[in-house]
């Protein structure tokens, strides 16, 4: 087993579980998919932000319907929680196609994917979430599927086995993942499209609060919607969990009205700090600075010294808190940035040798 297939095999424990407790989780957890449901834009021009992506998206499945082709195999990839599903969903019904959906832990057996694949059709979406935990050997019978639309399958065992070819309709293959690192060159190489999905900024978010207040029935203003937004980490679905405990709040507390003085104090209870920061950020900085003089200290002592797996550091945790400059990921591991010391009134450390990244505290 080489190391990629070694790595995907390690991680197949989704890391969703870690973090499933938190009010601050880019995971949909709980009560999450119902809601999820009716939040989730319909249509390209009602999904907010993610300029560049949505351009992208926009020609190719303006040139593809002007064609009458299926759209070509799309890759999203990104943090959870920032509207790949939404995207999935959205181009099926742009292209006004059907769309299936399932994920690489979910697809078990050849015999599974053979039907999905010979059952799709003409120019339908099949939605593939989680691709990098998908078994190899799926992924290697996925190769003609996507580009030839061809189904090798083998019919009998021993020396009697036959191979046979099985054509399959044209569709349209769009797959999401939070690792697009742990995919191979060949399965990457089989998309057309691919679309990178960044953190939201403040405006954007704040917008998506507002819709979905809309949507939930909620009277919000400009600053409550704002309030929520800088504190949703850069994430959709943060943001819609919080404006769902704000609205509780203002319910009881504020005659149902989310304005900055209610976001605010929903948020202080809930203990959900100006970046959006709960308990576990807090810790997992803190020990980095208290614990190992700010850094670097390797993701698996980390992991161990917080009680948590690495691979929920790697990928729900540590993302966010490095795109607003607290984190740092250095060769030799972890380092706690000068805004981390700043943001927990510590001094910063005046030894820059020490850290070997001397420009960090510069
Ligand atoms: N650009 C957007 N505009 C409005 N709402 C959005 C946008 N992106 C995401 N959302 C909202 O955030 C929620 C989560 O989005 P979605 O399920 O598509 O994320 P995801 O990237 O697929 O997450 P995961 O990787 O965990 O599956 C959706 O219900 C949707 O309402």
């Amino acid at each position: 087993m080489d190391f990629l297939n070694k790595k995907r095999f390690d991680s197949s424990r989704s890391p969703k579980s870690a973090d499933a407790e938190r009010l601050v989780s880019a995971s949909s957890v709980g009560e999450d998919a119902a809601f999820e449901l009716k939040l989730r834009p319909t249509q390209l021009r009602e999904f907010i932000g993610q300029a560049k992506a949505k351009e992208q998206l926009a020609i190719a499945l303006e040139a593809a319907k002007s064609r009458g082709e299926a759209l070509d195999h799309v890759l999203l990839f990104g943090p959870p929680g920032l509207g790949k599903t939404t995207l999935a969903t959205i181009i099926a019904n742009e292209m006004n196609v059907g769309f299936q959906q399932t994920s690489g832990p979910a697809l078990q057996i050849q015999g599974d994917l053979t039907a999905i694949l010979t059952n799709l059709r003409e120019k339908q979406v099949l939605f593939l979430d989680e691709i990098h935990r998908l078994q190899p050997v799926l992924e290697e019978k996925l190769y003609t599927a996507l580009e030839d639309y061809k189904l090798d399958i083998i019919i009998g065992s021993g020396p009697a086995a036959r191979t046979h070819v099985m054509e399959i309709r044209p569709f349209t293959f769009v797959a999401a993942t939070t690792r697009p690192g742990l995919l191979s060159s060949p399965l990457r190489s089989r998309f057309g499209i691919l679309l990178r999905l960044e953190f939201y900024n403040d405006d954007d978010l704040r917008f998506i609060v507002e819709r979905s207040a809309e949507v939930m029935g909620v009277t919000i203003d400009a600053d409550g919607a704002s309030e929520i937004a800088m504190r949703s980490r850069g994430t959709p679905r943060i943001a819609n969990r919080l404006l769902r405990r704000v609205r509780d709040y203002a319910q009881v507390r504020a005659n149902g009205i989310v304005d900055r003085a209610t976001a605010k104090a929903a948020l202080q209870m809930l203990e959900v700090d100006e970046h959006g920061f709960d308990e576990l950020d807090r810790r997992l900085l803190m020990t980095i600075i208290e614990k190992y003089d700010g850094g670097p200290v390797g993701l698996n002592t980390l992991a161990a010294a917080l009680a948590e797996e690495e691979d929920a550091l790697e990928e729900v945790y540590e993302p966010f808190l490095m795109q607003i400059g607290f984190l740092d990921r250095t060769p030799r591991g972890r380092v706690a940035t000068r805004r981390a010391y700043e943001h927990f009134g510590i001094p910063v450390p005046t030894k820059a040798g020490q850290y070997d990244r001397p420009t960090l505290f510069e």
